[in-house]
């Protein structure tokens, strides 16, 4: 697909588009790039627009909680501006040991884990019953470099509409996702807005809190803000799209 042009973007300078779901988490991204965001409008909301320290524009879009509020908004920043790599990031619950709270963590995988329908037999989801997707397959070069750069773990990261919280339901979760090392709410829509403007894409995810029994006061959201901050910092951005566009 045509990349769009806005005009405003520099020529030849690579173009990372970060979605997250809420300004707390813009906020840990834009500290680790360069300082002096700048505003830039869009029809609806704002994108924030800065540089990291590899030489790469790095715009940050808080796109909302959950899949299709991330779909939408994502869609709409793509039909207007041109990128290389679109990254939902943010913080996530980890699926312990693998991803402890402060862990960052980079899917392999990216799927929606409760879309389809419950069945006498159990749950079957939309693959299953025949009529869609729930998986997307980010570049296993770039995930590779990421996490190596990042220290990071890897593994399935799931996307819910609902936020785990039983330790049932965290077991049904790991028997039918034996790789997964995260939940969160945005990455399968952030997927499907990227591809379908053929923008590849990544999920980056800093852990907050244990998947399990629901305890909101146990949430460790300033440690994983902290970490979310750093891969910002240490995240070979340009690298990463140089692998990506190979
Ligand atoms: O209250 C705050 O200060 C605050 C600061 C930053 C982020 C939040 C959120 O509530 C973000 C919601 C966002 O977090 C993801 N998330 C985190 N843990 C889980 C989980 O265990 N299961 C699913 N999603 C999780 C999710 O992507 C939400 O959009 C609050």
């Amino acid at each position: 697909m045509t990349q769009p042009q806005h005009g405003d973007e520099r020529p030849g300078t690579p173009r990372l588009l970060v979605a997250v779901a809420v300004q707390a988490e813009a906020e840990a991204v834009l500290r680790g790039l360069r300082d002096g965001a700048r505003p830039v409008p869009l029809d609806v909301g704002e994108l924030r627009r800065s540089e990291h320290a590899s030489g790469t524009e790095v715009d940050v879009l808080v796109a909302g909680v959950g899949p299709s509020a991330a779909a939408v908004s994502v869609a709409a920043v793509l039909a207007q501006h041109p990128y290389d790599l679109v990254i939902s990031a943010g913080i996530a619950g980890g699926f312990v040991p693998r991803a402890p709270i402060g862990a960052i963590v980079l899917a392999e995988e990216v799927v929606v884990a409760d879309l389809g329908a419950q069945t006498q037999d159990g749950f079957q989801d939309v693959s299953e019953l025949g009529f869609g997707r729930i998986r997307y397959t980010p570049a296993p070069g770039a995930v590779r470099l990421a996490a190596d750069a990042l220290d990071a773990a890897t593994g399935t990261v799931l996307t819910v509409s609902t936020v785990t919280g039983t330790a049932e339901r965290a077991a049904e979760l790991t028997a039918r996702h034996p790789h997964a090392v995260a939940e969160a709410m945005e990455g399968y829509g952030v997927a499907q807005a990227a591809e379908r403007y053929g923008v590849p894409m990544l999920e980056l995810r800093t852990v907050s809190n244990p998947v399990g029994p629901r305890d909101r006061a146990a949430w460790r959201i300033g440690e994983a803000l902290g970490a979310l901050e750093r891969a910002f910092v240490l995240l070979p951005c340009r690298e990463l799209i140089q692998e990506i566009s190979r």
